[in-house]
Order: C-alpha cells, then sequence, then structure tokens
C-alpha cells in the first residue's frame, strides 16, 4: 500500500511516497519554478543519483503528471504502474476553526478550504491546486488533507483570543490559529519516546525553526499556545517575515512612505525578517556565514533572531509553569549549532546548561545537547511532517496504520 504525500506551495510542490506497510520512503523531490520558465523537478530514489529535469511546467496539474511520470519511469521510477499509489495525502497549512483533525476531501472539504484563502494567501490556494491536480491525474485515488492548524484547536481561549472587540471573533474568526502544527505533534512525541516518558507529564516547548519560525508551549501533549496568530506571520523572527511587531507601525508606514496595504503586507511577510535585517539573505548558513566574515548587520540580525527565540522559550516556561524540555527542530534547529548555542546561552537562569560538544553533533536522530546536571533537557528533533501525514492517509483510506 502506497501513500503519496504532497506539499504544495504557490509555484513548488514536494513529494514523497511511502509504502505504508514499512514506512519506507520510496522516493522523494520537488519540482520548483512552476509557471515560470524553465521549472526544476528533482527526484531522489534511495542510493541512486539524484535525477534532474529542466523543463516547463505551466501548472500544477503538469507538475504532478510530470511526477508521476518520474515515479513509473522505467530507470528512474520506483512502481511499476500509477494504480499503486492507494492515497494521497497534502499538507495543508490552514484549517480555521472547521477542522481540528486530518480529513477525506470530498465537495465540502474543498469549499471549505477555499474559504480560508484570505487567511492564508500564500499557502491554502496553493494547496487546493495540487488537491485538483491529483483528481485531474488520479481521478479515483482518494485525497486526505492534513492541517497545520489542527493540533493547535486545543488552545484555551485565553491564549488563542486576541483583546479587541470579540465582535470580530464572531463575525471574522479572527483568532489565533497557530501553525507547523503537523510538526509539533510529531516532535513532541519523538521527544516524550527519547525521554522515557508519558508525554501527559511533560511540559514542551517545541521551537520549529525553519523558513517559517514558531514556538510552542505543549502540556501534556497539547498545544497551550504558540507564536504564530491569525496568519503564519506572527511571533518570531523568520527568513522574510517579521514576526511580532507594534500593529501601529503599518498605518504609519502606510502615510510615511506613501504605500498601499498590499505593499506593506508583501514587506511584512516577503521582505523582512533576517533578509531585511542582514541585507544579505533570508538563508541562515548565508547569514552565519557573513557574521563569521565579520558582517555587523548579519551579526545584529542573528542576534535578534536567537533573542526572540529566547524570549519565547521564557514566555512558555512562564506559561505552562515550567518547562521539562525545550525541542528543537527543523531546517535551522536541526542543522545550526550557532544558533542553538546563542539561544541557551541566555537561559543558564533557568537551569539549562548546554553541552557544546553534544551541539555540535550531527545527526538525523533525537538528541539529548544539554549536559547530565542541567534542570531542563534540551533536545534536537529532526521532524517529520510527511510521516505524519501518510500515517493519517493511511488510516483515514483504510482504517489502519498508527
Ligand atoms: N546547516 C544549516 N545551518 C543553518 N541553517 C540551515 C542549515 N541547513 C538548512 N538551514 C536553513 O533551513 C531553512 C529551511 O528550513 P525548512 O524547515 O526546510 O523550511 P521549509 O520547510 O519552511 O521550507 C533554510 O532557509 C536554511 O536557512
Ligand atoms: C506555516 C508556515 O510558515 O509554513 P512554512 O514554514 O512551510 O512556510
Ligand atoms: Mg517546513
Amino acid at each position: 500500500m502506497n501513500v503519496l504525500v504532497i506539499n504544495a506551495g504557490s509555484s513548488s510542490l514536494k513529494y514523497q511516497l511511502y509504502n505504508m506497510v514499512t514506512e519506507e520512503v520510496l522516493s522523494k523531490g520537488r519540482v520548483e519554478r512552476i509557471g515560470m520558465d524553465s521549472s526544476i523537478l528533482t527526484h531522489e530514489v534511495d542510493e541512486k543519483p539524484e535525477v534532474r529535469e529542466v523543463s516547463e511546467i505551466l501548472d500544477h496539474t503538469t507538475a504532478i503528471r510530470k511526477v508521476l511520470d518520474m515515479l513509473t519511469h522505467r530507470e528512474f521510477g520506483v512502481l511499476r504502474n500509477i494504480k499503486e499509489i492507494r492515497a494521497v495525502g497534502h499538507r495543508v497549512v490552514h484549517g480555521g476553526e472547521s477542522f481540528s483533525e486530518s480529513v477525506l476531501v470530498d465537495k465540502d472539504v474543498k469549499l471549505e478550504i477555499r474559504q480560508l484563502f484570505d487567511l492564508a494567501p500564500l499557502h491554502n490556494p496553493a494547496h487546493m491546486m495540487g488537491i485538483m491536480a491529483v483528481e485531474t491525474n488520479l481521478p479515483d485515488v482518494p485525497q486526505v488533507v492534513v492541517f497545520d492548524t489542527a493540533f493547535h484547536q486545543t488552545m484555551p481561549k485565553n491564549s488563542y483570543l486576541y483583546a479587541i472587540p470579540t465582535v470580530l471573533y464572531r463575525k471574522h474568526k479572527i483568532r489565533r490559529y497557530g501553525f507547523h502544527g503537523t510538526s509539533c505533534d510529531y516532535v513532541s512525541k519523538r521527544a516524550a519516546e527519547f525521554l522515557g516518558r508519558p508525554i501527559k507529564e511533560l511540559n514542551l516547548i517545541v521551537c520549529h525553526i525553519g523558513n517559517g519560525a514558531s514556538c510552542t508551549a505543549v502540556l501534556g501533549g497539547k498545544s497551550f499556545d504558540t507564536s504564530m496568530g491569525m496568519t503564519p506571520l506572527e511571533g518570531l523572527m523568520m527568513g522574510t517575515r517579521s514576526g511580532d511587531l507594534d500593529p501601529a507601525i503599518v498605518p504609519y508606514t502606510l502615510n510615511k512612505e506613501e504605500l498601499t496595504l498590499n505593499e506593506v503586507n508583501s514587506m511584512l511577510n516577503k521582505h523582512s525578517g533576517l533578509l531585511a535585517v542582514s541585507g544579505i539573505s533570508s538563508d541562515m548558513r548565508e547569514v552565519v556565514q557573513a557574521m563569521k566574515e565579520g558582517n555587523e548587520q548579519a551579526k545584529l540580525a542573528f542576534e535578534m533572531y536567537a533573542y526572540r527565540i529566547r524570549k519565547y522559550i521564557g514566555a512558555y516556561a512562564a506559561a505552562m509553569n515550567g518547562v521539562d524540555a525545550v525541542i528543537f527542530t527543523a531546517g535551522v534547529g536541526e542543522n545550526s549549532d550557532v544558533l542553538r548555542q546563542a539561544v541557551c546561552e541566555g537561559l543558564t537562569f533557568f537551569g539549562i546548561g548546554l553541552d557544546h560538544e553534544r551541539n555540535a553533533v550531527r545527526s538525523g536522530e533525537p538528541r539529548r545537547i544539554s549536559t547530565d546536571d542541567s534542570k531542563v533537557e534540551v533536545l534536537v528533533v529532526p521532524t517529520n511532517e510527511e510521516l505524519l501525514i501518510a500515517r493519517d492517509t493511511y488510516r483515514l483510506v483504510l482504517g489502519e496504520g498508527k
């Protein structure tokens, strides 16, 4: 039983094909620059050289078809027939208040996702294109959607409401939703396994630090508070997103710079964060490199980025009245020892002790990076959103699996 997992972005589409009996990844890859000239398809099969194909891929339907062609390719493929794909699971960023768990796609579900386009304009329309493209190419295959927001539906009201007139919540559902929930769910459970303790007893803080970045307080396995808000813009400083700011900056900038609302929105989502402060890149690797070469702006960007993570860890430790483990995950969290060190250095008053040798180890496995006598465990737990999506898809389609 094979499950195809799709994470569709506006101009990209990532995929992983799972054998759900063994939970083995048979193949994975991505299509980039959809709708632009020279789109790139990168396809990987274990222990074989990566395949890179440049062609014109104008839309998501074509992208999915190319992926299916590649998966059944005589030389590079892993399937004899497309019929060997029994189900498709999609990552969907925004599920609003309608979805607190994964669901099979039907007419109503699609309508609901469409109604949330406004709340995740960068993500949800792209996911819908992915769903429609699968429908076109694999019309008889059941599809499941797994929402970033679902895990956070357990947050209490005092975490998710904004202090604005409640009519706005009633009329327009303006509230904190939170994102990266699938990742938080996965790494929290992995962390509990690693620590050999029941998740119900643990207060965890998950720092999902990737392109988008968020901190989540996980109390007894459930989301208690999270830094991203109604949209994935709030909270931590990110690659290109500002994170928290005084909302008064929006009308003020609008006036002073004679910008339109759309331009300010685009500035905060696409031209802020690490990119804006460093003036170099949204990629942490390049910012760290420049900092090491003595670039002052890169150093400032790095320090701001780490400082804000530290502030959220402090806030969530207080929110939960204590913390057992701080967990780093996603692209930056898993790979950047200097960032983890910068975050943890200022948390010694908590009784956090970072073991520098452990912190420097690179590995794809969950690991402890705190000292043996640290009062709070600090862990690196590689995330695997795709595996959770594959498992939910398998469970919903066949009523089996974990
Ligand atoms: N060795 C590394 N050091 C620092 N940052 C890294 C390293 N490897 C990857 N990253 C960062 O991880 C980010 C991507 O994270 P990822 O979780 O894959 O994001 P997304 O899923 O949102 O695309 C990149 O922007 C890059 O800055
Ligand atoms: C919700 C979100 O920010 O997702 P990503 O990190 O994939 O951009
Ligand atoms: Mg991600």
